[in-house]
Formats: structure tokens, sequence, C-alpha cells
């Protein structure tokens, strides 16, 4: 039921009439609302909750060909990773909801005016559109928008052409109602079947904006729909619906109101009725009558209903999963694939974990992968299981403005280094010429090549070579960058013992779990040259793991033996926490002249 509220210009009083004092209970026309959310909460959080929440409004119990979810989730154990996924009906919850229906030109600023009594909701527009709304600003003006008026001047035209109006005699049978359906038509033309005037009026943007409004709902395409706000009417409002079949769904039966927008009040003002609400929005309303004879408000009940697409990722995993437990709401993105570390208790429901991510982080993400074993190979590449979406790792990373292609099926990529590998390279100048002992794809080497006169790549893994080479080839920098495909100590020894030994002034060693352990490499690699040769030394930049309680002393060690020397003025840093206890470092420091003409270890 709607309940009416029109104002007129007494500036002191608020000529209100309510035709009933509590909106009646309602039946929808989809749903029926069978189960109230929070039926099992407790009072305390009943009362305490506000803004929307799986756990409050009404479930809707779906048509009978559909399983029934009258029942909250968590009396339902979620299904686990069998092939029926997710089912994005159980998210829908309907609210019960206050608008004013206040004309559309003025609903910006009654917004604004208003904001401290509107909905809020994140998300959601506190301005809500409904089929039927709006109408051309030419018909508005032909007829004004005073719906007395309109009526009254249909009555004398229907008198001044037929001699009676509809309500002078017997009611009329079907043809000459449908006689005067037409005459009525000709006299009131689209303004009494607005219908008609959007299927007679072809310019077609508009006419396809038109379509889109008119859905009626504050964001509503699909499967991604959010919310659809619909005004809950009484049967006494029905006089109308008889014609329906013939004008359409939007054709309400009653008066002409000009454009209107719903204005969505507060969740606490759902069943109130016009006396009940603060004198705030009535002072408001009064006072905006004040300017204009034909302003009509109308209080009208509605329901918002809130699809899966409406609720967050965390809200819909807290609700699905079983309570207590963690919910897995962080994971890392490479590319279009998210990328989980799931513990074991989420084994079970991975598909469904999976599957909303996948929903809630669209188009971004395309693919979500589980991380199913520990890194244990040489390539440093993952084990990972596709667990929604499309299987292709084959993906495009953008780093500081830099395109890298990869293969996390072939080849090693860690977005998370990112932040350190920029610290890297803002040491970095024009004048240096930089090794990349383990490149992989190249974010350290590619990147560099942008500041540095020249790099040397090297991996091991040769489709991380092929990557790199595209990748340099995609940067545009395949002439500043020379790759190898060899084995780091090798490299070492092959790029010291030529002639390129005198031009490298920064080696960069990225292999976290042993790149210090390949330092013995660089013992006598310059032991063919005379002592006395005017040469600098590169800077080493060596990476490493450490879970001792002193990680710098403990990391400081490891390279001291794999030198046999002490190095000396070794910067150290803590790049990340891995792991509890467990520390990324990397070490700076001048390779020590000793080190470089010392008898060597191995040969080239
Ligand atoms: C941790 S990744 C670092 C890659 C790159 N620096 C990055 O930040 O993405 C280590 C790389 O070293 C390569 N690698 C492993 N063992 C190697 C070896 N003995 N010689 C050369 N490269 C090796 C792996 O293939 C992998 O690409």
């Amino acid at each position: 039921m709607v309940t009416k509220l029109f104002l007129t210009l007494r500036p002191h009083s608020l000529p209100l009439y309510t035709l009933y004092p509590k909106f009646p209970t309602l039946s929808l026309p989809s749903f029926t609302t069978t189960a109230t959310a929070d039926q099992q909460l407790p009072h305390h959080l009943k009362l305490s909750s506000y803004g929307p929440s799986l756990r409050k409004g009404k479930i809707p119990s779906m048509p009978l060909s559909q399983p029934s979810i009258q029942n909250h989730p968590e009396e339902q154990p979620p299904q686990a990773n069998d092939d029926c996924l997710l089912d994005e009906d159980k998210f829908v919850r309907i609210f019960d909801m206050a608008a004013l229906r206040v004309p559309s030109k003025d609903c910006f600023a009654f917004e604004s005016r208003l904001r401290g009594h509107l909905l809020n909701w994140p998300r959601i527009r506190n301005i809500a559109r409904v089929p039927g709304d709006d109408i051309v600003d030419e018909l508005a003006q032909l007829v004004g928008n005073h719906p007395n008026e309109e009526e009254d001047d249909l009555v004398s035209v229907n008198r001044r052409l037929y001699g009676k109006a509809e309500d002078d005699g017997e009611p009329l049978s079907p043809v000459l109602y449908r006689e005067k359906l037409v005459k009525t038509f000709s006299s009131r033309g689209f303004v009494k079947f607005r219908n008609l005037a959007r299927l007679s009026r072809p310019k077609r943007r508009k006419k396809k904006r038109e379509e889109e409004k008119g859905k009626g709902n504050a964001k509503r395409t699909g499967r991604n729909e959010l919310a659809m706000v619909e005004v809950v009417e009484d049967d006494e409002e029905q006089e109308g619906k008889d014609m329906k079949g013939l004008l359409g769904d939007e054709f309400v039966g009653k008066k002409w109101r000009g454009s209107t927008r719903l204005l969505l009040l507060d969740e606490r003002y759902a069943n109130k009725c016009v006396e009940e609400l603060p004198e705030a929005i009535k002072a408001v309303l009064k006072e905006n009558t004040g300017q204009s004879m034909a302003s009509i408000f109308e209080l009208v009940r509605c329901k918002l209903t809130l699809f899966y697409g409406y609720w967050q990722m965390n809200e819909i995993l807290e609700d699905l999963l079983p309570k207590g437990m963690i919910i897995p709401s962080a994971f890392e993105t490479v590319g279009h694939i998210a990328h989980l570390n799931l513990r074991d208790e989420h084994i079970p429901y991975k598909k469904l974990i999976a599957k909303v991510i996948l929903d809630k982080n669209k188009p971004k993400i395309q693919t979500v992968v589980n991380k199913i074993d520990v890194i244990h190979n040489d390539y440093r590449t993952m084990q990972l299981e596709v667990l929604a979406g499309n299987h292709s790792l084959v993906t495009t990373v953008v780093e500081s403005g830099l395109r890298f292609q990869v293969d996390l099926a072939t080849v090693y990529w860690n977005s998370r280094l990112a932040t350190e590998r920029q610290r890297l390279l803002n040491g970095f100048t024009r004048n240096d010429v930089v090794c990349d002992v383990f490149s992989g794809v190249g974010p350290i080497a590619i990147s560099a090549a942008k500041i540095v006169k020249r790099v040397y790549a090297n991996d091991l893994n040769p489709y991380a070579i092929d990557y790199l080479e595209r990748n340099c080839v995609l940067n545009k920098l395949e002439r500043k960058i020379k790759v190898f495909n060899m084995d780091g100590r090798r490299f070492i020894i092959a790029m010291f013992s030529s002639e390129r030994a005198h031009s490298i002034t920064q080696v960069v060693m990225n292999l976290p779990n042993d790149a210090a352990e390949f330092l013995d490499a660089f013992r006598g690699v310059l032991r063919e040259r005379p002592r006395d040769e005017e040469f600098s030394l590169p800077t080493i930049h060596v990476y490493g793991f450490s879970k001792a309680q002193d990680p710098e002393f403990d990391f400081h060690e490891r390279i001291r033996i794999s030198l046999s020397e002490v190095a000396v003025d070794v910067e150290m840093r803590r790049v990340r926490l891995v792991a509890p206890g467990k520390w990324m470092l990397c070490a700076s420091f001048v390779l020590p002249k000793s080190v470089a003409f010392a008898k060597p270890v191995l040969e080239a």
C-alpha cells in the first residue's frame, strides 16, 4: 500500500493524510518471502546490526521446480567439491524499505538535504528507478503535472464529446470499454498510454536508453546483477491491472504523475507511516512544497532485493564456509591469474572458494589456481592446480610500465618482489653494466636495461630464456640485453674471463635459497690479469633466506664460507618476512680483490 503525502502551501502546518497508518503485509510477485535470515540470531545482534547483511533480510523461497533455500546456509553444511558448485540464488536477500517518491527534477536536491535519513548502503544508490517513473518532458509540459487537474480534464472532455463521463452511468460493456480506450487515446494520446508513446517514438539511441532505464533497477545486468528496487502495490491500487495485458506491465492505471524518482529511506523507517517519520524529513518536504504548488510526495513501500552480485567476496565466503573457519581472502595475482595458497582445511571447499574469487574479481581475474606443492625444483616453478576459470597459465604482467609474458606452468614469477626489484634498480645508473645471473623471464634484467648501458642476462631454464627473449622484444630492449642459457656458476666464470669483465659494474644473484653458494665462482676470476692493472671490481647483490636468531650474521657467515674470505663493508637488508621467523635478505658488497685474484676452485 502506498501512503500519500500531499503537501500544500501552508507554511507551518503539514497537511498530510495517510490512507493507512502502517504498511500492510504483502506478497511478492516473483518470490514469496518465507524465512528471515536473522531469525536464528541472538536478540542483541539483530538490534545492533546496521546495513546490508546476508544474515538480515528475507530469504526468498524458490518456485517449486527449484530446490528450497529457506534455511540459512549455516544450517546446511556447505557442499564440498562436487561439480554442483555455487548456488547463487542462496545469496538473494529481500529487504523491506520505505521510499519517498519525489519529482525527478528535484531528486538530487532532496538527496543532499535528506542524506542523513537515506539508506546510504554501500553500492546502492539512494535514488532508485522503477518502471514507468519517467515521461518525456514535452508531455509533462502539455498536461501539467497535477493529477487532480488531469482527472478533471479527462472528465470534462468526455462529457463534452459523449455527453457523459466514465462514472456517470452503467459500467461499460467490453466492446464499449475498448471503444472508450480508443477514444481516450485520441483525446489524451500518449499521456495516458506511455507504453505506446515509447513504441511510437523511434529515436533509436534514446529508445535504447529508455529501455535500460525502464528496467527500473539500481543495477541489473544478467548474472552480474547487484540489486533491484520494486514498489510494492496494494490490491486497491490494481484497478488498472486488467489493462496491463493490453498496455503493458508499466501501466499503473491511476493518475499520471510526471517523472518521479524514489529516495530510499534509512532502513529504520521501513515500516513507518508518515507521522512516524522524523520531523527533519517532514520539514524539508514542507519547505519544498512552499516553493512549488505542484510538488507531490508519496511515502511508498518497496522491497530492495540484493543478489549474489551485490555481496563482497568475504561476505559470501563467510556465509559459505563452516563456522569458525578462516576466510581465505588474500591471494596473489599474476596477470589474469589469482594464485591461492590454501590451507588444508580449505581443500574440501577449494572449488567453491575459487568460484567466488573468480566471480568477485572478474574481469581482471580469469583463472584461479592453487599451489599444490612447495617449490623444490631447480627452475623454481610451482605445481599449480586450476580450480576455476580458463586453464591458460600464460599471462602478461605489467610491472613499472614494462610488460612481461610468463607461463606459470614453466617459469618462475613473483609479483611480491616488485618493490625489492625497484629498490635495487634505483641504485643503478646509466654508466652501469649489469650481470643478472638468475634472470628468469627478465623482471630485473629488462627493467635495468631501461636505465643502464648494457645487461647480460642468464637463466638455466630454457623456457625462462624463451620468455626472456620475447619480453626483450616486447619492451623494445633487445639491443641492450644479451641473453645466456647456462648454469649460473659457469656464467659468472665465462663473463669475467672474457673481455666484458672490465665493463661489468653490478652483479645480481637472485636465487634466494642458495645464491650465496654460487659466490665461490668468483674466486680467481681475474687471476689471469696483472694485479696492478686499473680495474674497478663489481658490486654483488646476493639474495638469501635465514631462519636464524640473527639472520644478518647467519647470512654473512654463509657468504664468508662460499667466498672463503670475509667480505668487508657488506650492506645487509631484510627484504621481507616470507614465513614466521624466516627472512629474505639481500647482501650488497664490492667483490673483494683478494677473492677475484685468488686460486680458482673451478675452471670455465
Ligand atoms: C627465484 S628465480 C628469480 C628470477 C628473477 N630474478 C625474478 O626475480 O623473477 C631464480 C631463477 O634462477 C634460475 N636458476 C635456477 N638454478 C639455476 C642455475 N643453476 N643457474 C642459472 N639459473 C638458475 C631459475 O630457473 C629461476 O628462473
